[in-house]
């Protein structure tokens, strides 16, 4: 047997049922239509009978009034409920009624009829007049007087709105001589400018009203294509989008202030407006002198014309009938409306896509890479939306996102990222992050006290990246490509993509710079390289597996930007643009696109793969993603990952720890009791400390100079500490605290001489004032007379506050500034080196002299200009900034920027000691 279509027995293939359900719902669509032209009929039928009811005359009054009443009788309620049927609740309600101040009817529907006045027939009966709007191309209002024409359309718009479902329609207004007309929505303004935004008054505005139109129109045109769709209608019903909102343009006195462009597009919007869910409602004022090259008849014919006169108003398919305008409403009945309409659409609930529906299943995780990295990021209607990464056929190497602040920049790059974590294998797909405004949550994607875990995938995370970190990751990155570019060259190779999978393929690398334009925000030489390098990285990424996504909120107003973005943005063919300003909107996309300022709700977008070509952009929906199930994803991860190096991360605020970078590298020693002591991490992708060589000989030492307790103990813990691991035998260790009990940096201070204590080291705290002279006295006569019983080191914490350091003490020619002069000086080649902080540098002069003791090593935290210049050098600049030093050793020209260590807490001591251990 077979079945119908000819084939064999069994269900039908799910695309057969899909077109019979299709077919089915097209002809479904049909019969409501034509139910709706019935309506119309009959309505119009129903009220031209009631206009043809005789007049009464004073000789047969009691038959014709009979006749008038059967007349009515028959036609009104028909009229009426038909009237109700085609423009349901608010867009039919006399604006007397009391409805209207009740929140019965608002958000009930989108009305496809709009009222205009009413019939009244016999003594007291009305007739609600309705003429077909949303769903044609529009109203071509005309009137004898100006003002009942804007009337109807402030009226008009306000029953349309109050009637819609939250967010499904939006009204926009060019009021060009400032009536003020659209202010009687002004609420709606004020609190959803998404849904009623501010009226243009310029030519510059209707622009940008018209061209996002324009963008709404296109983007329309090719879903409803692709999807095979005839109407706006049909789109929606199929889609169930209702981020889409159905578009209304109300135009007051046009064409005042239409120029020719204007105009242009207006008619070419017009041509297919109705089915794309566009709708004009326009006051014509044909005694308004034209001021531009502009035909009004071209666009105003396109339009069904809605005549005033007298009071009286005359819609086309009822010709000769005219309904009596209604009242205006009152504009505190319209502000209570604008309320309730907002009120709803706070509560109105935007459909979420969840990350984890996007993911593919567990087994399909970390597949090889063949010739692109891509992920999906969110739906375009039910298809997925992809990015695609890849060097050619197409070319797609790289992608700028932008959108304005709160509208999901943060989750679409943690869509992003995590997505493709989930697809790749961190053997195949390293990550640098990098947030230049502490805006993405990046600092989750690392390491952290209570979370042992982290993306296996990232290398380098800069949780608040400044500047010069951005500088050094882009100089890394820089180099990468060199080195890729040696090793392509030897193969004779052009792209990555000709290599096979293997150990030899190097990894692809996604660069993530969230808020890049800060790199180039500044007039300094800092950013000419960076915008350098940046074009370089997208230039030369392509072909070398190194992808690069750029995040903004805007780029509006970044100089070297403007000069250099074709260079850059040239490169870059994905666009995604969350909701933003017109202006964003073009930057991002490109100029004339401004589709992503037609957007409504946070988390929609434009994903644009042609370099925000108009005609390639897709409308999606970015899924969203929980932070709580992004931390098992990476928790997944990582214990798939079985062994991954943590991230180097950085973070502007904070300063550098000890603990974990002793977990990277290791203090060392060179020959001849040389140690290599850490000052601090360098601004760079390396998580090697920047080192002090610290000889037994004369100029040893380490003056630490500048405000901040906390980063002066962390310099100092990190000087000693490493020096303690670093030596052969354990030195012996003198802490002078001159900072007295200070609370901030107590633990700080217990934890180091804790740490030198469990690395063996014999450790002296000196801390009480009056007994720091007498150390001093003592230690400066041990060296003098050649009794320093072993290698020794002596920490001085806050020497500017030890009292009386210049005084001549009792009983001795000299200060205990005298003898700590000697003991930095004379010290190291008697096996005694100082690491020691005062807050300026004029204060350590005072106390070593004025070569402070020959010392070479000056470590400048938070200290004012001329004293850094006076050592460092005219030309040097610091902006003395909190965790940030500057490190003069005298024998380099540009001396290097340290993020110092923080003071050690108690809990890290156990820590740091089994990782030197181990
Ligand atoms: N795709 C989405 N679907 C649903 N809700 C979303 C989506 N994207 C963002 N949101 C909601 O918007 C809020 C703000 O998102 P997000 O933090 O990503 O914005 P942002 O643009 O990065 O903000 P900022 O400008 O502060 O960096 C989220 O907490 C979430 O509630």
């Amino acid at each position: 047997m077979t079945d119908e279509a000819g084939g064999k027995h069994g269900p039908p293939p799910p695309e057969a049922l899909e077109a019979r359900l299709r077919g089915l719902a097209d002809a479904v669509d049909a019969l409501a239509a034509q139910a709706r032209r019935v309506a119309e009929v009959e309505h119009q039928r129903a009220v031209i009978a009631l206009r043809s009811v005789p007049e009464a005359t004073p000789d047969a009054r009691s038959v014709v009034e009979n006749a008038v009443q059967e007349a009515i009788d028959s036609h009104a309620p028909v009229a009426s409920r038909l009237a109700a049927d085609l423009a349901p609740g608010l867009a039919s309600l006399n604006t007397a009624s009391p409805a209207w101040q009740s929140r019965e009817y608002v958000g009930a529907g989108v009305a496809a009829h709009a009222r205009v006045g009413e019939l009244s027939v016999g003594k007291d009966t009305t007739v609600p007049v309705v003429a077909p709007l949303l769903g044609t191309t529009g109203w071509k209002v005309t009137s004898d007087r100006g003002q009942t024409a804007h009337r109807l359309l402030q009226s008009t718009a306000l029953r349309l709105i109050a009637s819609a479902e939250p967010f499904r329609l939006r009204v926009d207004a060019f009021d060009p001589r400032l009536t003020g007309a659209m202010g009687l929505l002004g609420h709606l303004t004020t609190k959803y400018p998404q849904l009623v935004p501010r009226a243009g008054h310029t030519e510059e505005q209707l622009q940008i009203t018209l061209s996002g139109l324009v963008d709404v129109s296109s983007m329309r045109a090719s879903r409803m294509a692709q999807l095979g769709h005839r109407s706006f209608e049909q789109l929606l019903r199929d889609t169930g989008r209702v981020t889409d909102p159905y578009r209304l343009l109300v135009l007051f006195d046009y064409p005042a202030g239409v120029d020719a462009r204007a105009q242009r597009d207006l008619i070419r919007l017009a041509e297919t407006a109705a089915d794309r869910g566009i709708c004009f409602l326009v006051h014509h004022d044909p005694a308004a002198k034209i001021e531009h090259d502009v035909e009004p008849a071209a666009f105003l014919k396109m339009l069904a014309p809605v005549t005033i006169s007298g009071g009286r108003v005359e819609v086309a398919h009822l010709p000769g009938i005219g309904a009596r305008l209604d009242e205006p409403f009152e504009a505190h009945v319209a502000a209570g409306l604008c309320d309730v309409v907002a009120e709803l659409a706070d509560r109105a609930v935007l459909p979420t896509i969840e990350f984890a529906g996007t993911l593919p299943d567990r087994a399909d995780w970390w597949q090889p890479v063949r010739d692109e990295l891509s992920s999906v990021i969110g739906y375009d209607d039910r298809t997925p939306a992809e990015v695609r990464l890849r060097s050619g056929n197409p070319a797609l190497p790289h992608v700028l996102v932008g959108g304005a602040v709160g509208q999901g920049k943060s989750n679409l790059l943690l869509v992003l990222i995590h997505g493709l974590a989930a697809r790749y294998a961190p053997g195949d797909l390293e990550m640098y992050l990098l947030d230049f405004k502490h805006g993405v949550e990046f600092s989750a994607l690392g390491p952290a006290v209570g979370r042992p875990h982290w993306l296996p995938h990232v290398r380098v995370l800069g949780v608040h990246s400044d500047r010069p970190f951005g500088l050094a990751v882009l100089r890394h990155l820089s180099d990468e490509l060199a080195r890729r570019s040696e090793v392509f060259k030897a193969q004779g190779l052009a792209d990555i993509s000709e290599l096979p999978a293997g150990p030899d393929r190097p990894p692809r690398i996604l660069v993530v710079l969230d808020e890049f334009q800060v790199l180039l925000e500044d007039d300094d030489e800092l950013a000419d390289e960076a915008a350098k390098l940046l074009e370089r990285l997208v230039r030369l990424g392509r072909a070398y597996g190194v992808h690069v996504v750029l995040a903004t909120q805007t780029i509006e107003g970044v100089k070297r930007l403007a000069t250099r973005r074709d260079s850059i943005f040239g490169q870059v063919p994905y666009r995604i643009a969350l909701k933003t300003t017109p202006t964003d909107s073009q930057a991002i996309l490109r100029t004339g696109n401004t589709a992503a300022a037609e957007l409504q709700f946070r988390g929609e977008a434009v994903l644009n793969a042609n370099f925000g070509s108009p005609d390639d952009n897709q409308h999606i929906l970015v899924s969203f993603a929980d932070r709580d199930l992004l931390d098992k994803l990476r928790h997944e991860l990582w214990s798939k990952a079985e062994s991954s190096r943590p991230p180097r991360v950085f973070n502007l605020a904070e300063p550098a720890r000890l603990a974990e970078t002793v977990l990277a590298t290791r203090p060392r020693s060179s020959g001849a009791g040389t140690v290599h002591a850490w000052a601090g991490l360098p601004i760079a992708v390396t998580e090697e400390p920047v080192t002090v060589e610290v000889r037994p000989e004369p100029g040893a030492g380490v003056l630490v100079l500048g405000d901040g307790a906390t980063d002066a103990l962390g310099t100092l813990s990190g000087l000693a500490i490493s020096t303690a691991v670093a030596s052969p035998a354990p030195p012996r260790f003198i802490v002078i605290d001159g900072t007295g009990g200070e609370e901030s940096t107590s633990e700080g201070k217990s934890a180091m001489v804790q740490t030198l204590q469990r690395l063996g080291c014999a450790v002296e705290l000196v801390d009480h004032p009056d007994a720091i002279g007498e150390r001093l006295f003592a230690l400066r006569d041990s060296i003098k007379d050649g009794q320093v019983p072993g290698p020794t080191y002596l920490i001085g914490m806050g020497m500017h506050s030890v009292p009386r350091m210049t005084l001549h003490v009792e009983g001795r020619f000299e200060s205990p500034a005298d003898a700590l002069q000697q003991i930095v000086k004379d010290g190291p080649s008697r096996g005694v080196i100082t690491f020691a902080w005062w807050n300026r540098l004029h204060v350590c002069t005072e106390h070593l002299g004025f070569k402070r003791a020959n010392v070479a090593v000056h470590l400048f935290l938070r200290h004012p200009q001329d004293g850094v210049k006076s050592v460092a050098g005219p030309l040097v600049r610091w902006p003395s900034e909190p965790h940030r030093g500057l490190l003069w050793d005298g024998l380099h020209p540009e001396p290097p920027v340290v993020v110092p260590f923080a003071p050690l807490r108690f809990d890290e001591v156990d820590r740091f000691i089994g990782q030197v251990a181990g």
